[in-house]
């Protein structure tokens, strides 16, 4: 008998007669004859709430009594859900996280999975009972409850489809699918038919909320379908798989992260060890860096920008304080009024000129780029907070997002043209008992042999980043990382690529011409430089996976020129001479999640 997942969001379960509907869909399928578990949000904005009841009690609560409070909201959920589906004829039973068997690491509100115990949801559903589980929450070793962080229900939901091995996992919410960005922000977003786990990866870490991260990681990690679609219609929704929608277009989606800041620490001396110093002191507060951009200035300086969630600014200054002053840098700036777009698509590997593409929509609407960093399959820029809507909406029709690409394949088409569910079944046989949402590193690589250009004094002004690129690739040039920092002092910029070691003569000479006709300071070209990758799933939201890789670069003495952080890599750039060592190091200190 087949066995289906079925998740209801806070928003579908946000009234009584929306808790009635999520019932009857799950009656419906067990009269259809799955066996099916449910896994329940809190209702509407309840968690919210008791986010700011708590806040009323008093500042700073401690940690656990918060997952204590927040957990309550799916607990009320769940036994409304069972009743109704009592009610309407049918047998449900409710559990806690703690009583499906999710335990958890004790990292309270943000708390990982270690492992399922599927017995007792078995047992319920031979006796024909629908199992209705609350998300989002689990227990540690101590009995304690904790949470998974905010929107981890869905994590809950692909977490038991995957142990339960379900047939299909679907997550009802009150939008019809994935779209190309939030339709919520931008109404001509299109609903597209099939996402890539690697694309939703990244593009749920960037700000889409319709899906949480680590879910995605999960599904990934064990090859779970997933069907997201609408709590208030019976269509068809977004199938989430190993494939894509389409083979060529460049973009698959675009999305927004609002309320971002963003720190530069100026002049910090080019030595190995500065980066690790900085940000292990964020990373000991918990802090989540994001776009991390290091420029080489002038004389043995380099400028570090970085942003951090605009929450997290005062903690951040706070921890910086202490190590600049240690390390003694040129000074401290920072703007939280900025937000980051970005833009997101499988093909861009293959593809030349897709970053030029995104700055010169970008400069046509008039919109001045802070910071840049590219990573495999994802270019963000950070822009002012006033103009990220025009930017956002610049992007997606830039890319023409709202239009079915030509080859765009449906999800029967797709899986019409699978083999066989081999793969599936291998993936599920890695299902580790006792660390389900442990780091799984795929592998550690160089590449060699490349170089890297810098251009020093970039004005900071709509449309440089665009007619810079464009040129270089009309000179038939393929870029591989970009990064811009914002130094903030004089107003300007510096902006670095990587090019292969071959094209390093005619790239300085482009990049000398576009310095002389933009006034900028300077160009600087590097031979014999190497990036390495670490690659896996959901690096960023493992954090300790940068702050390991520059630990082990900096106790290498590797100084670390360029670095790009996604959900699938972190890059740093360094001396060809180093990649070796690098390589070595690196292999070893991550032997434990090399999978
Ligand atoms: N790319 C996207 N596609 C669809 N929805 C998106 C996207 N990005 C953001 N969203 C937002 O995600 C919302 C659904 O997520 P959420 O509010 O967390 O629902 P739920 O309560 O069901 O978990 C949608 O209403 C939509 O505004
Ligand atoms: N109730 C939790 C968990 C969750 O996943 O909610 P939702 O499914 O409504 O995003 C939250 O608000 O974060």
């Amino acid at each position: 008998m087949s066995l289906i997942v079925q998740k209801f969001g806070g928003t579908s379960v946000a009234d009584v007669e929306k808790i009635r509907a999520a019932a009857r869909k799950a009656i419906r399928a067990q009269r259809q004859g799955h066996r099916v578990v449910m896994v329940v949000s809190a209702m509407g904005k309840n968690t919210d709430r008791l986010l700011e009841l708590a806040q009323e009690v008093g500042p700073n609560p401690p940690a656990r009594e918060m997952d204590m409070l927040l957990s309550t909201g799916e607990q009320v959920s769940v036994a409304l859900v069972a009743m109704a589906i009592n009610a309407l004829g049918s047998e449900a039973v409710s559990l806690t996280g703690g009583q499906i068997g999710m335990q958890t690491d004790s990292s309270f509100s943000k708390a990982r999975i270690r492992s399922i115990s599927t017995e007792r949801i078995e047992r319920l559903l031979d006796e024909g009972k629908i199992v209705v589980a609350a998300g989002f929450q689990g227990i540690d070793n101590d009995l304690n409850i904790t949470t998974l962080g905010r929107g981890g229900s869905d994590t809950t939901a692909v977490a038991l489809a995957a142990v339960l091995k379900a047939d299909a996992c679907e997550i009802y919410t009150d939008v019809d699918g994935v779209y190309t960005t939030d339709p919520r922000l931008l109404p001509e977003a299109r609903r597209v038919d099939v996402i890539s786990y690697d694309e939703m990866l990244e593009l749920a870490s960037l700000g889409a909320s319709v899906m949480h991260n680590r879910s995605i990681e999960f599904a990934k990690k064990f090859g779970v379908p997933i069907h997201v679609r609408s709590s208030f219609s019976d269509t068809e929704g977004t199938m989430i798989v190993t494939e894509q929608e389409s083979a060529t277009a460049p973009v698959s989606g675009a999305a927004m992260t609002p309320d971002e800041a963003r720190v530069t620490i100026l002049g910090v001396p080019d030595v190995p060890g500065m980066s690790l110093q900085i940000f292990s002191a964020i990373a000991d507060k918990k802090i989540a860096v994001d776009m991390v951009v290091q420029n080489v200035g002038d004389g043995g300086k380099a400028d570090v920008s970085f942003t951090v969630r605009r929450d997290d600014l005062p903690a951040t200054l706070q921890a910086l304080a202490p190590v600049v002053d240690k390390i003694g840098v040129e000074g401290v700036t920072h703007d939280d009024q900025v937000s980051k777009i970005s833009v997101v698509g499988a093909n861009m590997p293959d593809q030349a000129g897709v970053a030029s593409e995104m700055f010169r929509a970008l400069a046509g609407a008039g919109v001045n780029i802070q910071m840049i960093t590219t990573s495999e399959i994802k270019i963000s820029a950070l822009v002012p907070r006033d103009q990220a809507s025009i930017a956002l909406r610049a992007v997606h029709e830039g890319f023409k997002l709202h239009v079915k690409p030509d080859d765009a394949k449906s999800w029967s088409q797709i899986k019409a043209d699978r083999e066989s569910g081999v793969e599936v079944e291998t993936l599920i046989s890695r299902l580790r008992d006792d660390a389900l949402e442990a780091l799984t590193l795929t592998g550690i690589s160089v590449l060699d042999h490349q170089a890297r250009v810098t251009l020093m004094g970039v004005p900071d002004r709509p449309g440089i980043a665009a007619d810079m690129f464009e040129r270089i690739g009309a000179a038939g040039i393929s870029v591989d990382m970009i990064v811009q920092g914002y130094d903030g002092e004089d107003g300007s910029t510096s902006v670095s690529f990587t090019v292969p070691q071959d094209a390093l003569e005619a790239s300085l000479k482009v990049a000398e011409k576009i310095a002389a006709s933009h006034g900028m300071r300077g160009v600087q070209g590097v031979r014999e430089i190497a990036k390495v990758t670490v690659s896996g799933i959901g690096l960023r939201s493992h954090t300790h996976v940068a702050t390991l890789l520059f630990e082990t670069l900096a106790g290498a003495d590797i100084n670390v020129d360029m670095i790009s952080t996604s959900e699938l890599q972190v890059n740093a750039v360094i001396s060809s001479n180093a990649a070796d060592t690098a390589k070595r190091g690196l292999e070893k200190v991550f032997a434990g999640s090399l999978g």
